[in-house]
């Protein structure tokens, strides 16, 4: 048996199809062939119960919020195990690298304004800033406008977004910005910002990339001058007060060769690629002389409600935290702490 022992519908037609070849089986013979498909694929049913009742099969669910690393978690044990990435799985992996590159850029130039910091903006020395008066920032937390769909109990300091008050250097930045007019510089760097905001470019480029052309060397230039440029790099280092990928300072470091003629992604490329999980999963591995049915989920409150169901003969849970999130809000609701799933229910 295959370390992969899941059936997908193309293998179970191939399947049927060979046998139905191999029986002189077809249309013009007396044989009914929807009902010799139904009694091979009972038969490839039993089979493969009576295999895995034979074996030791242990269901393992991998549970946890949105963007805490369970698919990632399964693609390490792909890779561990040997099962590997096929070629269409490369293929969707590639785009959406670049998907992520993109969307990287796109969120950081939004956040510029959004946190008022002008392109080009250079922290000063931590002693003038200290020397500086600055007039004081009201609360920017919103208020909290979302009802939670939990039953769990509730802790309304946890309601909060996790930055209470700009620290006097985000002050002296959004300062920076409202004497500029409340508008980024002139210059290089805005176009570059303004280019990669347009979102019918985003699409259009995958496009592009997706037919093999490569990726437009004024896009590339576009990238170069907003991720070399220092108002981008304090608002990178900003993050947490918006959305923007785990992955994203690696896809910026790989950005050349991310965006090169016939970019193939290597393992730990595809292990930097955020794709949402949006359905249910199930892979299989064995080990030894034990198949692990591996159960991936999203993670987004939108999803959880499709856990429920995976709960019956489980026999093991990894719940995946990510440390990262400690500062960081939810994606589906932007005034919920990333963690407080965690702290309420485990
Ligand atoms: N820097 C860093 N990034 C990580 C690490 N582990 C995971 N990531 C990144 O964090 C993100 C995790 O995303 P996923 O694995 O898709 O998260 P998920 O829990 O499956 O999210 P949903 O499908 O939305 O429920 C990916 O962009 C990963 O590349 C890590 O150890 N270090
Ligand atoms: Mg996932």
């Amino acid at each position: 048996m295959n370390n992969d022992t899941k059936y997908n519908d193309l293998q179970i037609f191939s399947t049927i199809y060979g046998n139905l070849s191999s029986m002189g089986c077809a249309a013009s013979q007396e044989t009914d062939p929807l009902s010799t498909a139904s009694r091979i694929i009972d038969k490839k049913l039993q089979q493969e119960r009576k295999e895995l009742e034979k074996e030791t099969a242990v269901k393992l669910l991998l549970l946890g919020t949105g963007e805490s690393g369970k698919s990632t978690l399964l693609k390490q044990m792909k890779i561990i195990h040997g099962l590997g990435f096929t070629n269409d799985e490369m293929i969707m992996y590639r785009s959406a690298i670049w998907l992520n590159l993109l969307t990287c850029y796109q969120n950081l130039t939004i956040a510029m304004d959004n946190l008022k910091i002008p392109y080009g903006f250079v922290p000063p020395d931590p002693k003038d800033l200290e020397a500086m008066e600055l007039p004081e920032e009201p609360d920017i937390n919103p208020p909290s406008s979302q009802q939670d769909d939990s039953n769990g109990p509730r802790d309304s300091s946890l309601d909060r977004p996790p930055i209470i008050k700009h620290d006097k250097l985000a002050r002296y930045a959004a300062l920076q910005y409202e004497n500029l007019g409340g508008k980024a510089q002139v210059g290089e760097v805005p176009d570059a910002a303004r280019m990669m905001k347009t979102s019918d470019l985003l699409v259009s480029s995958m496009f592009s990339f997706s037919n093999g052309e490569p990726f437009p060397a004024d896009r590339v230039a576009g990238l170069d001058a907003i991720w070399n440029d220092s108002g981008i790099q304090y608002c990178f280092q900003r993050a947490a007060e918006f959305q923007l990928i785990e992955s994203c300072a690696f896809l910026m470091q790989h950005r050349h060769r991310i965006c090169g003629l016939g970019y193939k992604p290597t393992e730990e490329d595809i292990l930097s690629a955020r794709i949402m999980t949006t359905s249910v999963s199930e892979t299989r591995f064995r080990i030894k002389d034990v198949i692990y049915r591996v159960f991936d989920v999203g993670g987004q409150k939108s999803q959880r409600k499709k856990w429920a169901p995976l709960f019956e003969d489980v026999d093991a849970i990894i719940f995946v935290v990510a440390i990262s999130s400690y500062n960081q809000v939810c994606f589906e609701a932007k005034d919920t702490n990333r963690s407080k799933f965690l702290i309420l229910y485990v």
